[in-house]
Formats: C-alpha cells, structure tokens, sequence
C-alpha cells in the first residue's frame, strides 16, 4: 500500500499531525515507527489502518483485512476474554474462530485466561487479548502501537518471531516500537515522526541485516537533535537504558 502526500490533523482548527507523508508499505514489510512522545506515532497508525481519514493526501491499495492492536487494550467491557474474542471473531465472519483463539491463547500463553473477565486482567495479559483479536482474521495489514508495553519477558522475545513469521506470509506489518525490541528483525524499514513539525521523515537510516545499527554520528547530523553523552554507574545502566527508551529517545551502550 501507499500513503502520498498524507497531511491529518484532528479538527479544522487543530494544529497539523502528520503532512507530507510519503510512505511505500509493500507486502510482507516489516516497518518500525519511532519518535518522541506526542510525535503522532499513534496518529499515523491509525490513518495507515483506516480508523482515520487522511485529511489531505491519498491512501492506495491498502489489503483488505487489516488487524489493529491499540496502546491501550480497552479492559472496560464486562466480557469473558473468550466471549470478546468470540464476538470480534462473529463481526468479522472468521471461520474456525474457536479454534483460532485457542491456538493464539496457547501461543500467547493466556489459554487460563479465556475465562477471565477483561476488566481483571493484568496489562501485559489484556495487550495478548487486544493482540490476539488483530491476528484472529489473518490479516493482510497488521498494525501493532506499542505490542511490547507490559508484556512479559517470554512473551516479548517471542513476539519477533512471530512478526518474522507473518511478514515471510506476506503480511504488512507497522509497529510503533519504544523499546525496539523488533529492530534486530533482518530487513526492518524504520521511520522517524519527528515531533515540533510533525513530519514524516523518510527511513534514510533504516537498519538492515547488512548495515546493522546506524551510529550514533548519524543521529547527531539530524536537524534538531543532538547527541548527549552521560557517565551512569554500572548496576544503573540497564534500568536507565529502558526508562530512556520507553520515552522514546535512541539509546546506544558504548562499551568501555
Ligand atoms: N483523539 C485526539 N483528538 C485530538 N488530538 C489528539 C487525539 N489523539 C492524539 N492527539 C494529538 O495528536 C498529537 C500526536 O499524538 P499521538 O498520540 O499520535 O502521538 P504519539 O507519538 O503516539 O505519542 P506517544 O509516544 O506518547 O504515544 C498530540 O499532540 C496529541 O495531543
């Protein structure tokens, strides 16, 4: 699918999100979307999954089936997680339903949790549950805002693998990512929402297998950011290293 010349902004007097978005999403992609806090991130997942119009600019050839797993997972509604992921699976007339969901429950590792309520599930167990209902109709474009956020650790080292799984498919595959937990995946497009003109850049520096991570000298020649360097005793790095992350700035360790 394409995005040319994408702008979007909330309401007429609202200040502009996204504009001149010019984004290339061809099948079985894996593309990662990063920024700063209020970047418009969320904002330009939801238009690349159609919950949002464009504003200005044209959407082309988007598939058919797009699955969408939301930051928040809504855990307000007084359903069983069997009985809500019974329903998405009805609306959207997914054949085998039951025996998707029990197979995405296993995999997930929530299969205890079928019977619970969504209002008393834990936050990484209601991101399974939001996750689930976007892989449940075999979705031509799956878009993930933040899949990792509260997931446990074997959930999260699984999660790659099952992005690698689905792209090899064919499926497009959009994923805001803070913790960057998919950008060792072979062949990962990246794509920067920068925040103070809320423009697309293009991924000039997307990683790759081959080029690996981009040095630090790159991100300094970016217009508008600058490079800090900060001295952290040893048994602080790690936990200072996924704070800095999951506020969305990009982190590099120089080893001493
Ligand atoms: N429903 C909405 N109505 C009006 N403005 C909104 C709405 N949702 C987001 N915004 C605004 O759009 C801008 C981008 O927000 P968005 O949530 O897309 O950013 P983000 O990069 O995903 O942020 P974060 O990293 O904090 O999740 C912000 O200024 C936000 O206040």
């Amino acid at each position: 699918m394409r995005l040319d010349n994408v702008a979007f902004r909330y309401h007429r007097r609202a200040p502009w999100v996204l504009q001149d978005v010019d984004l290339a999403l061809p099948p079985g992609t894996v593309t990662e979307v990063t920024g700063h806090n209020g970047a418009g991130k969320s904002t330009l997942l939801r238009v690349i999954a159609g919950l949002r119009s464009p504003t200005r600019g044209t959407i082309t050839d988007r598939p058919e089936r797009v699955g969408y797993a939301p930051e928040r997972f809504p855990v307000d509604q007084p359903f069983t997680v069997r009985a809500y992921l019974g329903h998405m699976a009805a609306i959207r007339k997914i054949p085998n339903a039951r025996t998707a969901i029990a197979a995405w429950a296993e995999r997930l590792a929530f299969d205890h949790l079928l019977d619970t309520r969504l209002p008393e599930l834990s936050k990484g167990s209601a991101q399974k549950v939001g996750l689930t209902q976007a892989l449940l109709d075999d979705p031509g474009l799956l878009i993930l805002d933040e899949p990792f956020a509260g997931l446990d650790a074997a959930t999260r080292d699984a999660l790659p693998t099952l992005i690698g799984d689905l792209s090899e498919q064919g499926t497009t595959i959009v994923v805001s990512d803070h913790q960057r937990c998919i950008e060792a995946l072979p062949g990962v497009a990246r794509v920067r929402v920068a925040d103070t003109t809320a423009t697309l850049l293009p991924a000039t520096q997307s990683t790759t297998a081959e080029d690996g991570v981009r040095p630090m000298a790159a991100v300094e020649q970016e217009e508008g950011m600058a490079l800090l360097e900060v001295s952290v005793p040893l048994d602080e790095v790690e936990t200072l290293e996924n704070k800095l992350r999951a506020d969305g700035y990009e982190v590099r360790r120089r080893d001493t």
